[in-house]
């Protein structure tokens, strides 16, 4: 079953090695865990529901505590604390489980009628506050996708699948498989995420490199709105003015409930493997990732981590005899201290893959990178949905650990990676707390590339001092990434956590213009309040 308080299947733990667990203590120092509250604690918090009986929807909605509880936050570290404490603070008064089109536009009927606020919802993986309830005075409705979940046509000439927008990952992919086609979209959170929620927070796969991000998947569809249905037709291209589908990518929930996605899918490949290269430095390997992207060398992934990140990696891979080995390699190749870990994929056709490996070692050896094979390519692949598991473990040492992404232009990568790990890194001093940081880029552009990086520290005596060291680290190193040309978040989204560093990014026109948007579908904010705009 899904863990209420934390990421995925309760029935699916990693251990930390133990040559991890002495790397953290070494970087921040040893921990006390916090102290869980239990589900029945929580439930007993739960409110006596505000939502209006109303024999139209009634059979939709369940009010239990549970169900309340379960969708009541989603994955950020602020969320974790709230659900480990058992301090919620606010529910949702109910949840509803819509299975048509006809089922959400009556939920829609029902909020206006008795004035309700309503929260769309995908696969609650939301690492920026997206779905939390807020206190408006006015009963919260969550509306759970969750039913919606099917694929409901493939069209193989053109290459297009229509998914119910509730559609989870694992159920997009096996049921397009098993016709031959993929979607190829691979955020860490595919587990439990949905194909509507990716759309509606522009989500960005792991192998975006090959098939682009949601926004160049998402075809069309259909969006049920306070105004009415909204039918997005599918066209290969169009320049018939501005682009409805780019008003839905990215919209949070705040113009309608996305409810078929018709998505562009790729037929399986022949082959696909995934290789390790290690590079001495920095410059060099970043100069390697820039060169492979703006040669249009056709990977279909690519990963950078910097030297932290890669020395954090293999402390915390187990193995410690083949760790040891390949240290002895590499250092045997002039590769030693500082070294930078690149991960990188080939998909395609035998002979796509052939030539494509062949041109991809071939600029990391122009680099002075030393080419290891399949064999840690192999280890990424097998645990690419399986890291986030990892909290849990450092959670039950008393570690919390959180994520921080941004995008900038080559010109600025280094400066604005180097002054977030800075900040991070230093954030929590005053508390005689250390922070260990790291960094990896993993989504490249030949203007640019993502920056994501990763942040461990202890948690504190109680939970309070907790969350205050997470807001302190999360406010200053936000504020510094819209200060220093990084966008407030290239694939997690606005929510309500980085609605605040908006307006620096989009300027006051654009704040306008977005505002009028969401009043024109929506003109009484009954739609998610406070995601996106607050
Ligand atoms: C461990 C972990 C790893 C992650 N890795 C990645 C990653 O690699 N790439 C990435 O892009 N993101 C990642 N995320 C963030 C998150 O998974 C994405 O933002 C994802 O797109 C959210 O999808 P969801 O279905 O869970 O949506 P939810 O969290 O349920 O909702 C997100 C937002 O979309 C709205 N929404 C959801 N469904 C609909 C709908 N049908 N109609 C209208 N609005 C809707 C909600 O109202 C909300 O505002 C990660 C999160 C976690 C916890």
């Amino acid at each position: 079953m899904r863990r209420w308080n934390g990421w995925g299947d309760d029935q699916f733990n990693l251990e930390l090695p133990a040559q991890g667990q002495a790397f953290l203590e070494q970087r921040v120092g040893s921990a006390n865990p916090l102290q869980d509250a239990t589900l029945e604690e929580v439930c007993l918090k739960v409110p006596a529901t505000r939502l209006p009986a109303d024999a139209k929807v009634d059979d939709l909605i369940d009010t239990r505590a549970e169900v309340r509880v379960r969708h009541a936050r989603g994955q950020s570290l602020v969320d974790w604390l709230a659900l480990r404490s058992g301090e919620i603070g606010i529910f949702p008064d109910g949840v509803a489980f819509p299975d048509s089109n006809s089922d959400v536009r009556a939920l829609l009927r029902y909020a206006k009628e008795h004035d309700l606020h309503l929260i769309p919802y995908g696969g609650g993986t939301s690492v920026a506050g997206h779905i939390n309830p807020i206190d408006q005075g006015k009963p919260v409705l969550t509306v759970s996708l969750a039913k919606m979940n099917r694929l409901l046509d493939l069209d193989r000439e053109s290459q297009l699948a229509t998914f119910g927008a509730g559609t989870p990952g694992p159920l997009v992919e096996a049921q397009l498989r098993a016709h031959g086609y993929t979607l190829g979209h691979f955020p860490q959170s595919f587990e439990l995420s949905t194909i509507g929620g990716w759309v509606a927070s522009r989500s960005s796969g792991q192998q975006s490199l090959r098939y682009g991000r949601i926004e160049q998947l998402f075809a069309g569809g259909r969006v049920e709105t306070l105004q009415g249905t909204l039918d997005l037709p599918t066209l290969p291209a169009s320049s018939a003015g501005p682009d409805i589908r780019e008003m839905i990518l990215g919209s949070e929930g705040r113009l309608g409930l996305i409810t078929e996605v018709k998505a562009r899918v790729s037929r399986l490949a022949d082959q696909e493997a995934f290789y390790v290269v290690f590079f001495p430095g920095w410059e060099q390997a970043k100069a390697a990732c820039r060169k492979l992207v703006q040669n249009r060398i056709p990977l279909s992934m690519l990963r950078l981590s910097n030297a932290i990140e890669t020395e954090t990696q293999l402390a915390l891979a187990g193995h410690p005899q083949l760790i040891g080995m390949l240290e002895k390699f590499l250092s045997f190749r002039g590769v030693r201290e500082g070294k930078c870990m690149m991960t990188f994929g080939v998909t395609g056709s035998k002979a796509q893959c052939r030539s494509n490996l062949a041109q991809a070692r071939k600029v990391c050896s122009a680099h002075g990178g030393v080419y290891t094979g399949t064999k840690l390519g192999a280890k990424w692949a097998e645990k690419r949905f399986t890291m986030p598991y990892f909290r849990e473990a450092l959670w039950q040492m008393g570690y919390a650990v959180d994520t921080l992404e941004t995008a900038t232009d080559w010109d600025n990568v280094d400066n604005l990676l180097n002054r977030i790990e800075s900040n991070l890194r230093e954030g929590l001093s005053k508390d005689g707390e250390r922070t260990h940081v790291f960094t990896h880029l993993s989504h490249f552009y030949g203007q640019g590339c993502s920056i994501y990086t990763t942040y461990v520290f202890r948690v504190a005596d109680t939970y309070p001092q907790t969350v205050a060291r997470w807001q302190h680290l999360k406010n200053t190193t936000s504020e510094l990434i819209v200060r220093n040309r990084g966008t407030i978040s290239h694939q997690h989204g606005v929510g309500k956590d980085h609605a605040p560093f908006l307006p620096v990014e989009k300027g006051e026109l654009g704040m306008r213009a977005i505002r009028a948007l969401t009043e024109s579908f929506d003109p009484d904010a009954r739609l998610n309040p406070q995601t996106l705009l607050d």
